[in-house]
């Protein structure tokens, strides 16, 4: 999805230096020599586990902002950190500039009901309870009124889509309508971010990737900040505007979908993202060249953020190259051979900076 305009203002989330160490006397690890201990000698040395290993990041305001790794990679731990529902070894983290390891209990509960509200895997429905009922049950702890958490509730259950299905019982519904209402539940909390844990894992592919696109709608129509873990890539790329990459509890990217598909910080990055259709993730501000003289003044133009795969419908169905016009003015040019080194995987970082200069 596009990043357009989430990339100003303070940071929501401000994490720096964070680790999380898991046994006995932990907080001896973080920046000592036994962290740099291979994971299975630190274990038989000390018992200790490095979930999360010296990770620093910036989530923005507005964007959705992915968490990626394999199984065991520290996805859940990194964002169980960022409420402190897991406290961390060292580091500091901030929420809109607040200190979040220095809050007391009642600033925790706070700061987990009304500022980032977490939507589990699990959505840990009551059974007893409607749809509606389910969704208000968090308004009901936070004290409001009857009549007024269920006008609230019921607003949240049309905007998930679940209209009419208010009196049903959670075993009445598909999976993918159970998560639907666990995400209207964090929704009627109206909290400034949305942490998700691996949301839609157990949904059937097709029911996934309707929620998948209800992640994206909500966050177009409402901007609303939103942490996302999922170990599945064509997930992340889809739903996130940056993702950050984790390996054995190390951040090894952290970018656009099309950063981290145009220029892996590293082998296993490279490894990560081999299979993707790289021409649906670049965008022709990377693929372009510098334009020609004469070429600037006609022929069709595109935006910079065109993707590669629709510049080459245009490309091929004009049969010159097409300009890439940014706030009326012509930034550089695409044609064919320059969108087909980005299929091929030739597209490097040289290209891109030439193209700059
Ligand atoms: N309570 C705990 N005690 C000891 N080790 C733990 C604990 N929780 C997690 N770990 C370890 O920390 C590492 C990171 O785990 P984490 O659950 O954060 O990974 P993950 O990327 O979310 O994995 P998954 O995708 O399987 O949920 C793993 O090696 C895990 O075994």
């Amino acid at each position: 999805m596009t990043a357009s305009g989430s990339s100003t203002g303070r940071p929501v989330f401000s994490v720096r230096d964070l680790w999380k160490v898991f046994g006995p006397k932990a907080g001896r690890v973080p920046g000592s020599e036994l962290a740099d201990l291979e994971p299975e000698e630190l274990r038989s040395r000390t018992g200790c586990t490095v979930a999360v290993r010296d990770i620093s990041f910036d989530v923005r305001p507005g964007e959705v902002f992915v968490v990626m790794g394999l199984s065991g990679s520290g996805k859940s731990t990194l964002v169980r950190c960022l409420t402190r529902l897991i406290e961390p070894t060292s580091g500091t983290i901030a929420i809109d500039g607040e200190d979040v390891c220095a809050m007391d209990k009642n600033a925790l509960r706070e700061l987990r009901r009304h500022r980032a509200a977490m939507v589990f895997q699990h959505f840990g429905l009551l059974p007893h309870r409607t749809v509606l009922d389910n969704v208000a049950y968090g308004l009901e702890i936070q004290g409001m009124a009857k009549a007024q958490r269920r006008a609230k509730a019921a607003e949240m259950v049309d905007k998930v889509g679940l209209g009419g299905l208010e009196l049903r019982r959670p075993t009445q519904l598909s999976g993918g309508q159970q998560q639907r209402v666990g995400l209207a539940r964090a929704l009627a909390a109206d909290p400034e971010v949305l942490l998700f844990d691996e949301p839609f894992s157990a949904l059937d592919p097709l029911i996934r990737r309707d929620m998948q696109d209800e992640v994206v709608r909500l966050h177009r129509d409402e901007g609303r900040t939103m942490v996302f873990i999922t170990h599945d890539l064509s997930e992340a790329l889809r739903v996130g505007d940056r993702i950050a990459l984790l390996r054995g509890g190390r951040l090894v990217q952290c970018g656009t979908p099309e950063e981290i598909v145009g220029s892996p910080a590293d082998d296993y990055v490279r490894d990560f993202v081999r299979d993707v259709p790289r021409e649906q993730v670049i965008t022709v501000r990377r693929a372009m060249r510098p334009a020609a003289r004469g070429e600037a003044d006609s022929g069709p133009a595109l935006g910079p953020g065109t993707t590669v795969a629709d510049a080459i419908e245009l490309v091929a169905r004009d049969g010159g190259p097409a300009r890439v016009v940014e706030r009326g003015r012509c930034v550089g040019m695409v044609d064919s051979e320059c969108l087909l080194r980005v299929v091929a995987g030739l597209d490097g970082r040289e290209r891109i900076e030439k193209a700059a200069a």
